[in-house]
């Protein structure tokens, strides 16, 4: 299928001043994939490429504006949801999504940043595991699919395929496994999905990608997430938008230390295919 308009897609998550994680990575990379960006934030998060310093969460009633000025306005072709910070703020986004009911839903089920901090109640967990049976598509790095699976942390890429297995079977949605927080040459990731008729043909398709040496890796998730949203309402098969999307994050990758933007772990390059192409 190829739409004659870009994929509209908005993005529900938090924010992050420096441009690397949250709503800005969201909206960078959805421009990146061809898409028209939205973004309503749920979270103000005073953060940078070392850490979190504070986090604030205003009224739900006010997340809802957001949100229904989008939907009332503005037809949605998918749905990308990253950081909810509380119980509250995935209820009002659950009532939202009930009411709206986008064509597809991907789901970063945002827990603790790559720094530590966290960017979920702990007591929210359970409210987020639920919210995943609504998803299309979710997103977890290896921390957050073995809260999600309530067992412990995969050591490996084995472990890593039988509890995203397992999680789409419990939550009856597709897992798209990121082999981001593995060691080894490869970065392997995969769209694994263990329903009787699953989303992907076979229920497993696997995309790989040499690991580049580099710390800066801040918002990989959020990009990957909302990248994946983007393809496939453009029309790519599953396996071909994982395929797209691992290819040129991976370029993002190699090119992220030339940004030179902050002193800790510094945010990938999203428009490197357009660098030199500026005229
Ligand atoms: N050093 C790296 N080299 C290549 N790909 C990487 C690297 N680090 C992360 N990735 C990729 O970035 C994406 C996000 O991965 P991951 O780090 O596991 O998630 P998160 O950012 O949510 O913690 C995945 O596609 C993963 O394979
Ligand atoms: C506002 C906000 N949302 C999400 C994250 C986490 O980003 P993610 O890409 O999952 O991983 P790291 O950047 O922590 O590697 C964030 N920091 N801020």
């Amino acid at each position: 299928m190829n739409r004659a308009h870009a994929p509209r897609v908005l993005s529900i998550a938090g924010t992050d001043p420096t441009g690397g994680a949250g709503m800005h990575a969201d909206l960078k990379a959805i421009s990146a994939m061809g898409g028209y960006g939205m973004a309503v934030v749920t979270a103000l998060v005073a953060q940078n490429t070392c850490g979190v310093r504070s986090v604030h969460v205003p009224p739900v009633s006010f997340l809802r504006e957001q949100l229904d000025a989008v939907s009332d306005d503005v037809v949605i072709d998918a749905v990308k949801i990253g950081m909810l910070a509380d119980a509250d703020i995935i209820a009002t986004v659950r009532g939202w999504l009930d009411n709206v009911r986008p064509p597809l839903v991907v789901l970063d089920p945002v827990m603790v940043a790559t720094s530590g901090d966290r960017l979920l109640d702990a007591s929210a967990e359970g409210a987020l595991r639920e919210l995943c049976r609504v998803a299309d598509l979710i997103t977890p790095n290896l921390p957050e699919l073995a809260v999600l699976a309530e067992t412990a942390e995969a050591a490996d890429w084995h472990q890593a395929v039988s509890q995203a297995r397992q999680v789409s079977r419990d939550l009856g949605t597709t897992v798209l496994l990121k082999g981001g927080h593995l060691t080894g040459a490869d970065a392997p990731d995969a769209l694994v999905d263990a329903r009787p008729d699953p989303a992907v043909p076979g229920g497993y398709a696997e995309a790989h990608a040499p690991r580049v040496a580099t710390t800066c890796t801040h918002g990989t998730g959020c990009t990957i997430s909302s990248a994946m949203a983007t393809r496939i309402a453009a029309g790519d098969t599953w396996p071909q938008a994982l395929e797209r999307v691992k290819a040129w994050l991976t370029r993002a990758l190699t090119a992220a230390a030339d940004l030179e933007v902050g002193q800790g772990h510094g945010p990938v390059d999203h428009f490197v295919d357009l660098r030199g192409c500026i005229r």
